[in-house]
């Protein structure tokens, strides 16, 4: 079963969304955001370490390969490392429309279980925009790009102010992300447009 709940339906006003000029060309990887990213950075020991490609369009690709570490039952995937692992595909697209935004609620089926040593093969696409909100949909499959979906998802992001992980995030870590000398990476912490 699956279908999203009213809050995520874009309203009538929605528009499609628009591919920033700067996007990454399609096939480029992006890298790890930030490196402390339980999603995607390279410094968690046992993160998903998430690699993502940009797609046409306003489209991502991405690839995580769950490690024993993300284990819920034995020898399958926790189901809250596979709604990371989709809830940063989508946040990656975030980068193509060059918007800061969050997550404000994500829906998520999982119609079938991932064992560990499975690589998912992710796919995200905003779907519409209205005013601060950006609707998108991603899915996982197993097998290969074109195997069965395993998990998918529908969500709401919401752009912010880059003032947000000034104001909520602990200093030590603000501070540390803005010093880094990569400036590209400096500004994808926070997704801001260098
Ligand atoms: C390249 C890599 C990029 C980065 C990858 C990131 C990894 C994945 C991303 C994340 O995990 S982000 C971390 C998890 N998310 C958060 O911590 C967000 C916590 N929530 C908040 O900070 C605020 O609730 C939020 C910014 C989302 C909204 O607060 P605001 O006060 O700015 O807005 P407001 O509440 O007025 O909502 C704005 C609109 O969104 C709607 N909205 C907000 N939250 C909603 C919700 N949960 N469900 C449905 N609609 C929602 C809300 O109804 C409203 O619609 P209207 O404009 O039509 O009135």
């Amino acid at each position: 079963m699956s279908g999203s709940s009213a809050a995520l339906q874009p309203p009538a006003d929605a528009v499609k969304p628009v591919r920033h000029p700067d996007a990454p060309a399609p096939g480029e990887l992006l890298g790890a955001h930030y490196g402390g990213c339980f999603g995607c950075g390279g410094d968690q020991p046992h993160g998903l370490h998430l690699e993502a490609r940009a797609g046409e369009g306003v489209r991502i690709t991405a690839e995580f390969t769950v490690q024993a570490a993300h284990q819920g039952a034995p020898g399958l995937a926790h189901g809250g490392v596979l709604a990371t692992a989709l809830d940063e595909t989508l946040g990656s697209l975030n980068w193509l429309l060059r918007t800061v935004a969050v997550t404000g609620r994500l829906e998520t089926d999982f119609l079938r279980p991932v064992p560990v040593g499975t690589t998912l093969h992710l796919e995200a696409e905003v779907v519409a925009v209205a005013g601060r909100k950006i609707y998108s949909t991603a899915t996982g499959r197993v097998g290969g790009p074109d195997g069965p979906v395993a998990v998918r998802a529908d969500a709401l992001f919401v752009e912010v102010k880059i003032d947000h992980f000034a104001q909520h995030g602990r200093p030590q870590e603000i501070r540390a992300a803005m010093e880094d000398p990569d400036q590209m990476r400096r500004a994808r912490a926070f997704e801001v447009n260098p």
